[in-house]
């Protein structure tokens, strides 16, 4: 995998455009295009994406900053079908998923949206093949191993979240070596549910503490950041199903739900800019009357 570098927007000269993208050293892209109508060009010093680039990338997409989700939770659905839809293995519909998780991380840091935690695979999802499940932690594992870097670089908090037994010891010390690496990162949570179930969450917190009221603070979501964690306010789940398949149960109370009608690896800027323009226009009531 290529080492990460940092990008800088140009022009206009006075507003400075950081956002992250892969870059190969022996051959640097000449242009990385995070929004159509920024012009980003490689810069070889390492920045961290600023409020004011991030108002000028939220402005050229229609977008406001004042009501973007604090926390963004995305269930990457579909992969299977797109592989069947293109006589793919299913191996090359998990891995063809990997680069677009990436590109929507770097759209979430580059938009400023604090939280963003990724259903990658489910408890339940953890009996299925076990070649298909190896392959999937692996290709996990490795992606928290290959972004590290960048995630130091710009600030990104990483944190796993579930309870599978099961999941290998690697895929483990790699999670919670980056997660000591990342754990004064402030500028952007990202979370990854992996053999994570939303019931044996809450079972979980329950035993811990006999009172209700503790519960929320106990969550995977809350205690592996520290408690500082918001629920999210955007469910997105690609792949056509309409469900939460135990994802967040509790912390998705009062999230807008959005099911963008297309498989994970075909998820783009444009399905994440829908996403979020849909978000921006409901009408959020968390039971209150207007
Ligand atoms: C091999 C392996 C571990 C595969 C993981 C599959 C995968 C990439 C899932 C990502 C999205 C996800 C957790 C969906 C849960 O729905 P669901 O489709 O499991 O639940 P449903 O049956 O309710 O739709």
């Amino acid at each position: 995998m290529h080492a990460p570098t940092l990008l800088t927007h140009s022009p206009p000269p006075a507003a400075v455009v950081a956002v992250a993208a892969w870059h190969c050293p022996a051959a640097p892209p000449a242009t990385i295009v995070v929004s159509r109508r920024a012009r980003i060009r490689p810069s070889a010093a390492a920045s961290t994406v600023t409020a004011e680039a991030a108002q000028l990338l939220l402005r050229e997409s229609g977008l406001r900053s004042e009501s973007l989700p604090r926390h963004v939770g995305v269930v990457i659905d579909g992969h299977l079908r797109w592989a069947r839809a293109r006589g793919l293995s299913v191996s090359e519909g998990h891995a063809a998923g990997r680069p677009v998780l990436e590109r929507m991380v770097r759209l979430s840091r580059a938009w400023c949206i604090p939280a963003l935690t990724v259903f990658v695979c489910s408890h339940e999802n953890m009996t299925r093949p076990k070649a298909e499940v190896d392959f999937l932690l692996q290709l996990y594992e490795e992606f928290i191993r290959d972004n590290l870097d960048e995630f130091c670089r710009e600030g990104i908090q990483l944190h796993l979240i579930g309870d599978s037994p099961g999941r290998p010891s690697s895929l483990l010390s790699a999670a919670s070596e980056a997660h000591e690496a990342t754990r004064s990162n402030s500028a952007m949570v990202l979370m990854l549910a992996i053999g994570y179930s939303g019931r044996r969450d809450v079972l979980r917190a329950c035993r811990e503490l006999a009172a209700e009221a503790l519960i929320a603070g106990r969550l995977g979501t809350s205690v592996a950041a520290g408690g500082g964690l918001s629920c999210p306010d955007l469910v997105i789940r690609t792949g056509g199903e309409q469900r939460l398949s135990n994802f967040l149960l509790w912390q998705s109370a009062f999230a807008e739900l959005v099911f963008p009608d297309v498989m994970w690896p075909d998820f783009g800027e444009d399905d994440y800019l829908r996403a979020l323009r849909t978000y921006q226009s409901r009408d959020r009531r968390f039971g209150q009357r207007k």
